[in-house]
Protein backbone atom coordinates (compact mmCIF):
# COMPACT_ATOMS: atom_id res chain seq x y z
CA UNK A 1 0.00 0.00 0.00
CA UNK A 2 2.99 2.20 1.10
CA UNK A 3 4.77 1.33 -1.95
CA UNK A 4 1.72 2.41 -4.38
CA UNK A 5 1.17 5.43 -2.90
CA UNK A 6 5.31 6.12 -3.76
CA UNK A 7 4.79 5.30 -6.71
CA UNK A 8 1.63 7.63 -7.29
CA UNK A 9 3.48 10.14 -5.59
CA UNK A 10 6.47 9.96 -8.24
CA UNK A 11 4.14 9.16 -11.44
CA UNK A 12 2.57 12.27 -9.90
CA UNK A 13 6.26 14.63 -10.10
CA UNK A 14 7.23 12.93 -13.54
CA UNK A 15 3.88 13.85 -14.96
CA UNK A 16 3.81 17.29 -13.27
CA UNK A 17 7.42 18.08 -14.36
CA UNK A 18 6.70 16.85 -17.87
CA UNK A 19 4.40 19.96 -17.64
CA UNK A 20 6.17 22.56 -16.46
CA UNK A 21 6.73 25.46 -18.64
CA UNK A 22 10.05 26.53 -18.55
CA UNK A 23 11.36 29.44 -19.98
CA UNK A 24 13.06 28.17 -22.93
CA UNK A 25 9.65 25.12 -23.23
CA UNK A 26 7.48 28.70 -23.31
CA UNK A 27 9.45 30.34 -26.15
CA UNK A 28 9.77 26.58 -28.53
CA UNK A 29 5.56 26.03 -27.58
CA UNK A 30 3.14 27.09 -30.66
CA UNK A 31 1.72 30.09 -29.55
CA UNK A 32 -1.22 32.41 -30.98
CA UNK A 33 -1.35 35.86 -31.03
CA UNK A 34 -4.12 37.54 -31.89
CA UNK A 35 -3.49 41.23 -30.45
CA UNK A 36 -0.58 43.19 -31.51
CA UNK A 37 -0.49 46.15 -32.97
CA UNK A 38 2.62 46.47 -36.03
CA UNK A 39 3.61 50.17 -35.16
CA UNK A 40 3.70 49.23 -31.64
CA UNK A 41 6.35 46.31 -32.34
CA UNK A 42 9.31 48.45 -34.09
CA UNK A 43 13.43 46.92 -33.67
CA UNK A 44 14.52 49.97 -31.79
CA UNK A 45 17.43 49.43 -34.39
CA UNK A 46 14.77 49.68 -37.47
CA UNK A 47 13.24 53.14 -36.13
CA UNK A 48 17.00 54.44 -35.90
CA UNK A 49 17.68 53.03 -39.05
CA UNK A 50 14.40 54.26 -41.12
CA UNK A 51 14.47 57.53 -39.08
CA UNK A 52 17.96 58.34 -40.78
CA UNK A 53 16.83 57.71 -44.13
CA UNK A 54 13.87 60.11 -43.91
CA UNK A 55 15.51 62.76 -41.99
CA UNK A 56 13.03 62.60 -38.46
CA UNK A 57 15.27 64.01 -36.46
CA UNK A 58 12.55 63.80 -33.39
CA UNK A 59 13.53 60.71 -31.46
CA UNK A 60 14.12 60.95 -28.09
CA UNK A 61 17.34 58.18 -27.96
CA UNK A 62 19.47 57.30 -31.12
CA UNK A 63 21.26 54.06 -29.78
CA UNK A 64 19.19 51.20 -29.83
CA UNK A 65 19.25 49.82 -26.36
CA UNK A 66 18.29 53.37 -24.54
CA UNK A 67 15.75 53.81 -27.17
CA UNK A 68 14.16 50.71 -26.31
CA UNK A 69 14.64 51.64 -22.79
CA UNK A 70 12.70 55.20 -23.65
CA UNK A 71 9.56 53.50 -24.99
CA UNK A 72 9.21 50.76 -22.23
CA UNK A 73 9.47 54.24 -19.25
CA UNK A 74 7.24 56.23 -21.20
CA UNK A 75 4.50 53.74 -21.61
CA UNK A 76 5.36 53.07 -17.92
CA UNK A 77 4.89 56.21 -17.18
CA UNK A 78 1.34 56.34 -16.59
CA UNK A 79 0.37 54.33 -14.29
CA UNK A 80 3.48 55.06 -12.21
CA UNK A 81 1.98 58.58 -12.21
CA UNK A 82 -1.88 57.48 -12.00
CA UNK A 83 -3.12 59.76 -14.75
CA UNK A 84 -4.87 59.05 -18.28
CA UNK A 85 -3.36 56.21 -18.70
CA UNK A 86 -4.03 54.94 -22.29
CA UNK A 87 -3.72 58.76 -23.45
CA UNK A 88 -0.23 58.80 -22.24
CA UNK A 89 1.12 55.45 -23.14
CA UNK A 90 -0.59 56.38 -26.68
CA UNK A 91 1.88 59.61 -27.03
CA UNK A 92 4.40 57.17 -27.84
CA UNK A 93 3.58 55.98 -31.18
CA UNK A 94 4.20 59.21 -32.76
CA UNK A 95 7.80 57.98 -33.23
CA UNK A 96 7.01 54.51 -34.13
CA UNK A 97 3.76 56.11 -36.81
CA UNK A 98 6.56 58.56 -38.02
CA UNK A 99 9.17 56.32 -39.85
CA UNK A 100 6.43 54.11 -41.03
CA UNK A 101 5.28 56.08 -44.01
CA UNK A 102 7.02 54.97 -46.69
CA UNK A 103 6.52 51.68 -49.34
CA UNK A 104 9.76 50.56 -47.83
CA UNK A 105 9.35 50.78 -44.61
CA UNK A 106 6.20 49.43 -44.17
CA UNK A 107 7.43 46.34 -46.58
CA UNK A 108 10.63 46.01 -43.64
CA UNK A 109 8.48 46.52 -40.58
CA UNK A 110 6.36 44.10 -41.80
CA UNK A 111 8.61 41.43 -42.58
CA UNK A 112 10.74 41.87 -39.42
CA UNK A 113 7.75 41.44 -37.34
CA UNK A 114 7.01 38.43 -38.64
CA UNK A 115 10.18 36.74 -38.41
CA UNK A 116 10.81 38.09 -34.41
CA UNK A 117 7.18 36.70 -33.80
CA UNK A 118 8.56 33.30 -35.55
CA UNK A 119 11.33 33.06 -33.87
CA UNK A 120 9.68 33.15 -30.31
CA UNK A 121 7.31 30.27 -31.36
CA UNK A 122 4.16 32.06 -32.58
CA UNK A 123 2.57 30.53 -35.37
CA UNK A 124 -0.51 32.00 -36.21
CA UNK A 125 -0.73 35.88 -35.39
CA UNK A 126 -3.03 38.96 -36.45
CA UNK A 127 -1.28 41.86 -36.36
CA UNK A 128 -3.24 45.02 -36.61
CA UNK A 129 -2.82 49.06 -37.45
CA UNK A 130 -4.18 51.73 -38.70
CA UNK A 131 -3.83 52.60 -42.96
CA UNK A 132 -4.62 56.07 -41.52
CA UNK A 133 -1.52 56.77 -40.14
CA UNK A 134 0.39 56.03 -43.02
CA UNK A 135 -0.47 58.52 -44.87
CA UNK A 136 1.85 61.30 -44.49
CA UNK A 137 4.46 61.12 -47.03
CA UNK A 138 1.45 60.85 -50.44
CA UNK A 139 0.90 56.58 -50.02
CA UNK A 140 -3.06 55.74 -51.04
CA UNK A 141 -4.96 53.21 -48.34
CA UNK A 142 -4.51 50.38 -50.80
CA UNK A 143 -0.58 51.31 -51.45
CA UNK A 144 -0.19 51.18 -47.25
CA UNK A 145 -2.21 47.85 -46.87
CA UNK A 146 -0.14 45.95 -50.01
CA UNK A 147 3.41 47.12 -48.33
CA UNK A 148 2.62 45.71 -45.36
CA UNK A 149 0.84 42.31 -46.67
CA UNK A 150 3.91 41.82 -48.95
CA UNK A 151 5.91 42.55 -46.14
CA UNK A 152 4.50 39.24 -43.86
CA UNK A 153 4.71 37.35 -47.12
CA UNK A 154 8.36 37.96 -46.94
CA UNK A 155 8.77 37.96 -43.05
CA UNK A 156 6.85 34.29 -43.38
CA UNK A 157 9.19 33.38 -45.69
CA UNK A 158 12.33 34.75 -44.17
CA UNK A 159 10.84 32.65 -41.29
CA UNK A 160 10.43 29.50 -42.58
CA UNK A 161 14.20 29.80 -44.01
CA UNK A 162 15.55 30.17 -40.50
CA UNK A 163 13.20 26.97 -39.45
CA UNK A 164 10.06 28.42 -38.35
CA UNK A 165 6.59 28.28 -39.50
CA UNK A 166 4.23 31.09 -39.14
CA UNK A 167 1.27 32.53 -40.68
CA UNK A 168 0.34 36.45 -40.56
CA UNK A 169 -3.28 37.91 -41.28
CA UNK A 170 -3.88 41.74 -40.91
CA UNK A 171 -6.81 43.17 -39.07
CA UNK A 172 -7.32 47.04 -40.31
CA UNK A 173 -7.88 49.75 -37.44
CA UNK A 174 -9.64 52.44 -37.58
CA UNK A 175 -9.08 55.10 -34.76
CA UNK A 176 -11.56 55.99 -33.01
CA UNK A 177 -11.10 59.49 -32.28
CA UNK A 178 -11.18 59.91 -36.21
CA UNK A 179 -13.99 59.67 -38.62
CA UNK A 180 -12.49 57.17 -41.37
CA UNK A 181 -14.14 53.77 -39.94
CA UNK A 182 -16.54 53.45 -43.23
CA UNK A 183 -13.65 53.80 -45.27
CA UNK A 184 -11.17 51.23 -43.68
CA UNK A 185 -14.01 49.03 -43.40
CA UNK A 186 -14.55 49.18 -47.07
CA UNK A 187 -10.85 48.35 -47.31
CA UNK A 188 -10.82 45.51 -45.11
CA UNK A 189 -13.48 44.12 -46.93
CA UNK A 190 -11.73 44.84 -50.30
CA UNK A 191 -8.43 42.77 -49.47
CA UNK A 192 -10.44 39.69 -47.87
CA UNK A 193 -8.41 36.78 -48.49
CA UNK A 194 -5.51 39.04 -49.87
CA UNK A 195 -4.26 38.86 -46.80
CA UNK A 196 -6.47 40.92 -44.42
CA UNK A 197 -8.40 39.00 -42.17
CA UNK A 198 -10.23 41.47 -40.19
CA UNK A 199 -10.81 44.72 -38.56
CA UNK A 200 -10.58 46.57 -34.99
CA UNK A 201 -11.20 50.21 -33.55
CA UNK A 202 -8.43 51.21 -31.50
CA UNK A 203 -7.12 54.61 -29.88
CA UNK A 204 -8.06 56.58 -26.97
CA UNK A 205 -11.38 54.81 -25.40
CA UNK A 206 -13.08 57.19 -22.88
CA UNK A 207 -15.11 60.05 -24.86
CA UNK A 208 -14.86 58.04 -28.33
CA UNK A 209 -17.95 55.11 -27.62
CA UNK A 210 -17.50 52.06 -30.17
CA UNK A 211 -21.16 52.79 -31.00
CA UNK A 212 -19.93 56.79 -32.89
CA UNK A 213 -18.71 53.77 -35.44
CA UNK A 214 -21.75 51.96 -35.84
CA UNK A 215 -22.06 52.08 -39.39
CA UNK A 216 -18.46 50.62 -40.35
CA UNK A 217 -19.54 47.72 -37.99
CA UNK A 218 -23.03 47.47 -39.54
CA UNK A 219 -21.56 47.00 -43.02
CA UNK A 220 -19.04 44.67 -41.74
CA UNK A 221 -21.76 42.12 -40.24
CA UNK A 222 -23.92 42.76 -43.81
CA UNK A 223 -20.59 41.74 -45.45
CA UNK A 224 -20.06 38.62 -42.88
CA UNK A 225 -17.20 40.16 -42.38
CA UNK A 226 -15.04 40.04 -38.46
CA UNK A 227 -14.35 42.47 -36.01
CA UNK A 228 -12.34 43.01 -32.81
CA UNK A 229 -13.11 46.48 -30.71
CA UNK A 230 -10.54 47.57 -28.00
CA UNK A 231 -13.58 48.12 -25.11
CA UNK A 232 -13.18 47.91 -21.23
CA UNK A 233 -9.06 49.08 -21.28
CA UNK A 234 -9.36 52.65 -20.34
CA UNK A 235 -13.35 52.32 -20.11
CA UNK A 236 -15.42 50.04 -17.81
CA UNK A 237 -18.38 48.04 -18.81
CA UNK A 238 -20.65 50.06 -20.58
CA UNK A 239 -17.92 50.00 -23.07
CA UNK A 240 -17.90 46.68 -23.10
CA UNK A 241 -21.95 46.72 -23.48
CA UNK A 242 -21.96 48.78 -26.61
CA UNK A 243 -19.32 46.90 -28.63
CA UNK A 244 -21.26 43.63 -27.84
CA UNK A 245 -24.49 44.69 -27.65
CA UNK A 246 -24.73 47.50 -30.20
CA UNK A 247 -21.96 46.72 -32.65
CA UNK A 248 -21.91 42.93 -32.76
CA UNK A 249 -18.03 42.69 -31.92
CA UNK A 250 -16.87 38.79 -32.37
CA UNK A 251 -13.90 39.44 -29.90
CA UNK A 252 -12.95 42.15 -27.02
CA UNK A 253 -9.79 43.64 -27.24
CA UNK A 254 -8.30 43.98 -23.65
CA UNK A 255 -12.10 43.73 -21.69
CA UNK A 256 -10.37 43.76 -18.25
CA UNK A 257 -13.21 45.71 -16.28
CA UNK A 258 -15.23 42.91 -17.25
CA UNK A 259 -14.07 42.22 -13.71
CA UNK A 260 -16.64 44.58 -12.58
CA UNK A 261 -19.40 42.51 -13.45
CA UNK A 262 -18.13 39.63 -11.28
CA UNK A 263 -19.03 39.92 -7.84
CA UNK A 264 -16.77 37.63 -5.55
CA UNK A 265 -17.76 36.59 -2.17
CA UNK A 266 -15.58 36.69 1.06
CA UNK A 267 -16.44 32.35 0.99
CA UNK A 268 -14.69 32.43 -2.56
CA UNK A 269 -18.54 32.32 -4.11
CA UNK A 270 -18.89 33.88 -7.26
CA UNK A 271 -22.00 35.45 -8.99
CA UNK A 272 -21.44 37.04 -12.27
CA UNK A 273 -23.71 39.76 -13.55
CA UNK A 274 -26.03 39.69 -16.62
CA UNK A 275 -22.99 40.88 -18.98
CA UNK A 276 -20.42 38.74 -17.86
CA UNK A 277 -22.62 36.15 -18.23
CA UNK A 278 -23.48 36.82 -22.08
CA UNK A 279 -19.53 36.83 -22.55
CA UNK A 280 -18.87 33.65 -21.07
CA UNK A 281 -22.13 32.13 -22.57
CA UNK A 282 -21.26 33.48 -25.80
CA UNK A 283 -17.80 32.45 -25.58
CA UNK A 284 -16.63 36.02 -26.46
CA UNK A 285 -12.80 35.84 -26.95
CA UNK A 286 -11.14 38.49 -25.04
CA UNK A 287 -7.83 39.43 -25.67
CA UNK A 288 -5.82 40.03 -22.59
CA UNK A 289 -2.44 41.53 -22.89
CA UNK A 290 -0.91 41.83 -19.21
CA UNK A 291 1.99 43.76 -19.23
CA UNK A 292 0.20 46.54 -21.39
CA UNK A 293 -2.48 46.68 -18.63
CA UNK A 294 0.19 47.33 -16.09
CA UNK A 295 1.32 50.22 -18.07
CA UNK A 296 -1.73 51.76 -19.24
CA UNK A 297 -3.00 51.13 -15.15
CA UNK A 298 -5.89 48.82 -16.02
CA UNK A 299 -4.70 46.03 -13.78
CA UNK A 300 -1.93 46.92 -10.65
CA UNK A 301 0.15 43.82 -11.06
CA UNK A 302 -0.22 40.50 -12.53
CA UNK A 303 -0.98 38.69 -9.79
CA UNK A 304 -3.85 40.76 -9.18
CA UNK A 305 -4.59 40.50 -12.91
CA UNK A 306 -8.22 39.77 -13.73
CA UNK A 307 -6.61 37.02 -16.28
CA UNK A 308 -5.91 34.64 -13.19
CA UNK A 309 -9.90 34.80 -12.36
CA UNK A 310 -11.44 35.16 -15.72
CA UNK A 311 -9.14 31.62 -16.48
CA UNK A 312 -10.46 29.63 -13.43
CA UNK A 313 -14.22 30.67 -14.38
CA UNK A 314 -13.49 29.38 -18.01
CA UNK A 315 -14.20 32.70 -20.30
CA UNK A 316 -12.71 32.41 -23.21
CA UNK A 317 -9.09 34.50 -22.09
CA UNK A 318 -6.22 34.79 -24.71
CA UNK A 319 -2.82 36.05 -24.27
CA UNK A 320 -1.23 38.48 -26.25
CA UNK A 321 1.55 41.33 -26.36
CA UNK A 322 -0.50 44.39 -27.66
CA UNK A 323 2.90 46.50 -28.16
CA UNK A 324 6.00 44.65 -27.88
CA UNK A 325 8.46 47.34 -27.99
CA UNK A 326 5.98 49.97 -25.76
CA UNK A 327 6.27 47.13 -23.27
CA UNK A 328 9.62 45.29 -23.64
CA UNK A 329 7.84 41.75 -24.01
CA UNK A 330 7.40 38.86 -26.31
CA UNK A 331 4.57 36.69 -26.20
CA UNK A 332 6.67 34.03 -24.27
CA UNK A 333 7.29 36.70 -21.98
CA UNK A 334 4.03 37.18 -21.06
CA UNK A 335 3.09 33.60 -20.43
CA UNK A 336 6.85 33.74 -18.50
CA UNK A 337 4.74 35.91 -16.43
CA UNK A 338 1.10 34.78 -16.21
CA UNK A 339 3.32 31.01 -15.15
CA UNK A 340 5.04 33.09 -12.33
CA UNK A 341 1.95 34.83 -11.22
CA UNK A 342 -0.53 31.63 -11.47
CA UNK A 343 1.40 28.36 -11.40
CA UNK A 344 0.64 27.88 -14.71
CA UNK A 345 1.74 24.85 -16.51
CA UNK A 346 1.99 23.66 -20.50
CA UNK A 347 -1.64 22.34 -19.60
CA UNK A 348 -2.83 25.62 -19.14
CA UNK A 349 -0.53 27.37 -21.95
CA UNK A 350 -2.11 24.61 -24.67
CA UNK A 351 -5.73 26.04 -23.14
CA UNK A 352 -4.85 29.87 -23.85
CA UNK A 353 -3.25 28.57 -27.17
CA UNK A 354 -6.28 26.57 -28.66
CA UNK A 355 -8.57 29.25 -26.95
CA UNK A 356 -6.51 31.80 -29.47
CA UNK A 357 -6.76 29.59 -32.43
CA UNK A 358 -10.70 28.93 -32.42
CA UNK A 359 -11.16 32.65 -31.70
CA UNK A 360 -8.84 33.53 -34.75
CA UNK A 361 -10.78 35.13 -38.12
CA UNK A 362 -9.81 32.53 -40.62
CA UNK A 363 -11.94 29.37 -41.68
CA UNK A 364 -13.24 26.84 -39.24
CA UNK A 365 -11.45 24.13 -41.30
CA UNK A 366 -7.58 26.11 -41.10
CA UNK A 367 -8.43 26.77 -37.52
CA UNK A 368 -8.98 23.20 -36.56
CA UNK A 369 -5.97 21.84 -38.65
CA UNK A 370 -3.39 24.47 -36.93
CA UNK A 371 -5.57 23.28 -33.50
CA UNK A 372 -4.96 19.68 -34.38
CA UNK A 373 -1.97 19.43 -36.69
CA UNK A 374 0.45 21.69 -35.19
CA UNK A 375 -1.03 22.81 -31.79
CA UNK A 376 -1.75 20.02 -30.32
CA UNK A 377 1.16 17.67 -31.28
CA UNK A 378 3.88 20.62 -30.50
CA UNK A 379 3.03 20.34 -27.06
CA UNK A 380 2.93 17.22 -26.64
CA UNK A 381 5.99 16.95 -27.99
CA UNK A 382 7.06 19.11 -25.36
CA UNK A 383 5.39 17.01 -23.06
CA UNK A 384 6.85 13.61 -24.47
CA UNK A 385 10.58 14.90 -23.48
CA UNK A 386 10.83 13.17 -19.74
CA UNK A 387 10.94 9.85 -21.69
CA UNK A 388 14.36 10.97 -23.55
CA UNK A 389 15.92 12.36 -20.62
CA UNK A 390 19.41 10.32 -20.03
CA UNK A 391 19.37 7.66 -17.64
CA UNK A 392 20.72 8.59 -13.87
CA UNK A 393 21.47 5.39 -12.91
CA UNK A 394 18.81 5.79 -10.08
CA UNK A 395 15.97 3.35 -9.78
CA UNK A 396 14.01 4.57 -12.70
CA UNK A 397 11.28 6.77 -11.66
CA UNK A 398 9.08 6.65 -15.26
CA UNK A 399 9.73 2.95 -15.67
CA UNK A 400 7.71 2.14 -11.92
CA UNK A 401 5.39 4.76 -13.18
CA UNK A 402 4.30 3.62 -16.27
CA UNK A 403 4.07 0.11 -14.79
CA UNK A 404 2.06 1.41 -12.10
CA UNK A 405 -0.94 3.30 -14.41
CA UNK A 406 -0.74 0.31 -16.27
O1 LIG B 1 -3.94 49.12 -26.06
C1 LIG B 1 -4.30 49.94 -26.89
N1 LIG B 1 -5.50 50.55 -26.76
C2 LIG B 1 -5.97 51.44 -27.66
N2 LIG B 1 -5.26 51.82 -28.73
C3 LIG B 1 -4.05 51.27 -28.89
C4 LIG B 1 -3.52 50.34 -28.01
N3 LIG B 1 -2.30 49.98 -28.44
C5 LIG B 1 -2.08 50.66 -29.58
N4 LIG B 1 -3.13 51.45 -29.84
C6 LIG B 1 -3.28 52.37 -30.97
C7 LIG B 1 -2.01 53.14 -31.26
C8 LIG B 1 -1.64 52.73 -32.64
O2 LIG B 1 -1.07 53.79 -33.38
C9 LIG B 1 -2.96 52.28 -33.22
C10 LIG B 1 -2.92 51.38 -34.43
O3 LIG B 1 -2.10 50.29 -34.26
O4 LIG B 1 -3.60 51.65 -32.14
ZN1 LIG C 1 -4.23 47.15 -28.56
Amino acid sequence: MEKTSQLTNQLEHTLGDAASATPDRIRRAPKVLLHDHLDGGLRPETIIELAQAVGYDNLPETDPKRLAAWFRDAADAPAKEGGAGLVRYLETFTHTCAVMQTRDALYRVAAECAEDLAADGVVYAEIRYAPEQHLEAGLTLEEVVEAVNEGFREGERRALAAGHRIRVGALLTAMRHAARSQEIAELANRYRDLGVVGFDIAGAEAGFPPTRHLDAFEYLKRENNHFTIHAGEAFGLPSIWQAIQWCGADRLGHGVRLIDDIHVSQDGSVKLGRLASYVRDKRIPLEMCPTSNLQTGAADSYHEHPIGLLRRLHFRVTVNTDNRLMSGTTLSQEFGYLVDAFGYTLDDLLWFTVNAMKSAFIPFDERLAMINDVIKPGYAELKAEWLFRPATGQPGVASGSAAERD
